[in-house]
């Protein structure tokens, strides 16, 4: 990592820090496979449907135009005076790009399978925001170094949206050890709080929020998930599944979901978001592609325009969150959190997602089994992985090779070694990989 503007690896290179950081990325080969992973939809249902890769460049292009705006309202430090407390639009943009990277195939139950092989068999863990860092710290190469992409300390805090070490008991997400030395080395470097994070990261994971509660619903409304008619208010099913969803995972404990009457207002989120949908539909001419491009613009401009920094007393330091007349707009919050959850329980609870994660879960189960031992895996797993493993052996546990190499598959990929393995007749074995 770069800790300062150090020397450039070119001569005659005048690029800035983070056009180098830009370049690195996205000319990575984990940037380029983020078009293979799923977002909601498996990746190749349609070209429609978002991906990781679509996912990452809407969050980057909302961060970076939030994050100009906020250095224009406020006044904030400069990088020499806190690094922490500052927005460069540049750096928000490389976040937000790279801030996926960590996703293995098949999206969320991609994750939540290879952290059950892990922590069953070996007691370790899997999350995709630590895998984003193990990515960018040492799996990555780039010309003039075999380990990592070497980024600068302003993007790697900007992805650092759980300031933590995972591997401490009861921690749910953050950075794997081996990578949180470094992480912490930065963050103490910087005079980071525990447990907060950057400015940077904030607006980074909240325009994430931004992104996906409005682009899975215009997917969704696409796809025929989402009835578009002002019955969906009406649909005791869908309100009280909305309801149930909030009371198991409130997210945000600052939306005080017990302080308000929840179904009305599941009912007024819901009716609110359809009026705009019927007369978005009537302005655009009933040409419903039109109507769903000119509903998710409405949605992103009014999270977008409310995103501003407050003190936060409770922990010392400042919080990019939604703001009105001066105090955090918890109401804006609870509608973004209905609209999530409005996707979960139409998209992702529908019982052909649900089919297409137990497929999942059988291919990731049966590969991991395939790889896990070190004296088979080592001769079906790609020659540069082996040595790779060679090159850190005894720092390197052989699992966790095996962890980022099925992680870092796309999902066709998977889908492909799991029928060279398991498929009655495979392809030709001279493909190439
Ligand atoms: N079981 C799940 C959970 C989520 N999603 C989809 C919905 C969103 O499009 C996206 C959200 O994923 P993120 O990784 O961006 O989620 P968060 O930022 O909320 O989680 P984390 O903090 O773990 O990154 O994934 C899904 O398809 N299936």
């Amino acid at each position: 990592m770069r800790l300062f503007d150090t020397e450039n690896i070119h001569s005659g290179d005048d690029r800035d820090e983070y056009e180098k950081d830009y370049a690195r990325l996205i000319q990575s080969p984990s940037f380029r496979r983020l078009q293979g992973k799923s977002q909601v939809f498996g990746a190749g249902s349609g070209d429609y449907y978002r991906t990781r890769l679509t996912h990452s460049i809407e969050v980057s292009q909302i961060a970076r135009e939030v994050a100009r705006r906020l250095g224009k309202q406020y006044e904030l430090l400069s990088r020499r005076e806190h690094p922490g407390l500052m927005i460069d639009p540049e750096v928000v943009e490389v976040a937000a790009l790279a801030h996926d990277l960590g996703h293995p195939p098949f999206g969320h139950k991609g994750e939540e399978v290879l952290n059950d092989l892990l922590t069953e068999e070996f007691g370790l863990k899997y999350e995709g925001n630590a895998q984003n860092f193990r990515i960018l710290m040492f799996l990555e190469k780039r010309a003039g170094s075999d380990s990592g992409l070497d980024l600068s300390a302003s993007v790697l805090l900007g992805i650092n949206k759980y300031p933590y070490n995972l591997d401490e008991p009861g921690r749910l997400k953050g950075v794997y050890h081996m990578e949180w030395e470094g992480i912490r080395y930065l963050r103490d470097l910087w005079g980071m709080p525990e447990g907060c994070a950057t400015l940077e990261a904030q607006l980074m994971d909240l325009c994430d929020d931004i992104a996906y509660s409005t682009h899975d619903l215009e997917d969704g409304i696409r796809a025929g998930k989402i009835p578009m008619s002002r019955t969906l208010f009406e649909d005791e099913r869908i309100v009280a599944a909305l309801i149930q969803e909030i009371k198991d995972d409130p997210g945000n404990h600052s939306m005080n979901w017990e302080q308000i009457d929840l179904p009305s207002m599941v009912r007024k989120v819901l009716s609110g978001y359809l009026e705009q949908w019927e007369q978005i539909y009537i302005d655009c001419g009933g040409e419903p592609s039109r109507a769903r491009r000119e509903m998710k613009a409405r949605w992103v401009r009014k999270f977008a325009n409310q995103v501003g920094i407050l003190d936060d007393p409770a922990k010392g330091w400042k919080q990019v969150t939604f703001i009105r007349d001066g105090a955090q707009d918890i109401e804006l919050l609870r509608t973004m959190e209905i609209l999530k959850k409005l996707a979960w329980v139409t998209l992702i609870k529908d019982f052909r997602v649900q089919r297409l994660h137990k497929r999942s879960e059988v291919m990731i189960r049966r590969l991991w089994s395939s790889f896990k031992e070190y004296e088979t895996g080592k001769l079906i797993i790609p020659p540069d992985w082996h040595e790779s493993f060679e090159q850190h052996r005894g720092r390197w546990q052989w699992e966790r090779l095996v962890a980022d190499y099925l992680s870092g598959m796309t999902d066709a990929y998977a889908e492909k070694v799991y029928a060279e393995f398991f498929a009655s007749r495979s392809g030709s074995i001279y493909e190439r990989d």
